[in-house]
């Protein structure tokens, strides 16, 4: 389902990455991959990217029409799900999830529009008030090796796409190639809140709730268009953003 360019730019918050001193710089560090960015431009929308600042939540969210939440070396605390002791594979980077929890927490009460990719996609599963499993090694019997050896541009699995979901009338398809690579995945999405998109394993690759205009997260990173149909889910998202702005 190709979305129409919008005629001007919705402005788009694109969370980032944090790196302690070392490497890149000796004082702490954002990082985020270029291509997020170049995707959310590709598809008509204006990315800007968001640093840590809870307090400030608020006032970014006043200045746009969108947010992605992107992936990361980052986990989310089970303590913010009830998911139990830490995991010792879990990495967590509390002042990423503090700010990422709270501006997803305020866009989802704006019904402004929201994608996670990857573990933003689990963030969200979280803010829609759903659960981890914290290492799919110890928690799924059986499971494929969800993290991947194999470069970000190549396709790791398929994933099914489920029927009457946003997902599935954004690309249109029943099954898709994806390149995500996780120890993690959504156990149950929340309440209200739907599995879009599984591994032949069963494993969550995508979660989505229908009760905002649109709210919907992946496993994958359709920012590398593995897949044909993952421009279809900028393209879709950054229409809702320019719809949203329009209404402002
Ligand atoms: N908690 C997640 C993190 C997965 C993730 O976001 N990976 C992205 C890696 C960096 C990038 O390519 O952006 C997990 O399950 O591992």
């Amino acid at each position: 389902m190709s979305q129409p360019r919008p005629a001007s730019r919705p402005v788009i918050g694109v969370t980032l990455d944090a790196e302690q001193p070392g490497g890149y710089s000796k004082l702490p560090w954002y990082a985020l991959r270029q291509n997020y960015f170049d995707a959310i431009a590709a598809a008509g929308g204006l990315p800007v990217a968001l640093p840590h600042a809870p307090d400030l939540a608020n006032d970014y969210l006043d200045r746009l029409d969108g947010l992605v939440v992107t992936g990361g070396a980052f986990d989310v605390d089970p303590a913010l799900y009830g998911g139990g002791p830490l995991h010792p594979t879990v990495a967590l980077k509390p002042g990423r999830t503090e700010f990422e929890l709270a501006a997803t927490r305020e866009a989802l009460r704006r019904d402004m529009p929201v994608l996670g990719i990857c573990g933003g996609q689990q963030l969200l599963a979280v803010a829609f008030g759903g659960t981890l499993h914290q290492h799919i090694p110890d928690a799924v019997p059986g499971a494929l090796p969800h993290e991947q050896p194999n470069p970000r541009t190549e396709p790791g699995h398929e994933i099914a796409v489920a029927e009457g979901t946003l997902l599935a009338r954004i690309v249109g398809r029943p099954r898709m190639a994806v390149n995500s690579a996780h120890h993690q995945a959504v156990d149950r999405p929340g309440e209200g809140a739907l599995v879009n998109a599984t591994a032949p394993d069963g494993v969550v690759e995508g979660v989505e709730h229908p009760a905002y205009r649109f709210a919907l997260g992946v496993q994958w990173h359709p920012e590398y268009a593995v897949d044909p149909a993952d421009t279809l889910i900028f393209d879709a998202f950054v229409a809702a953003c320019a719809e949203r702005a329009a209404r402002r």
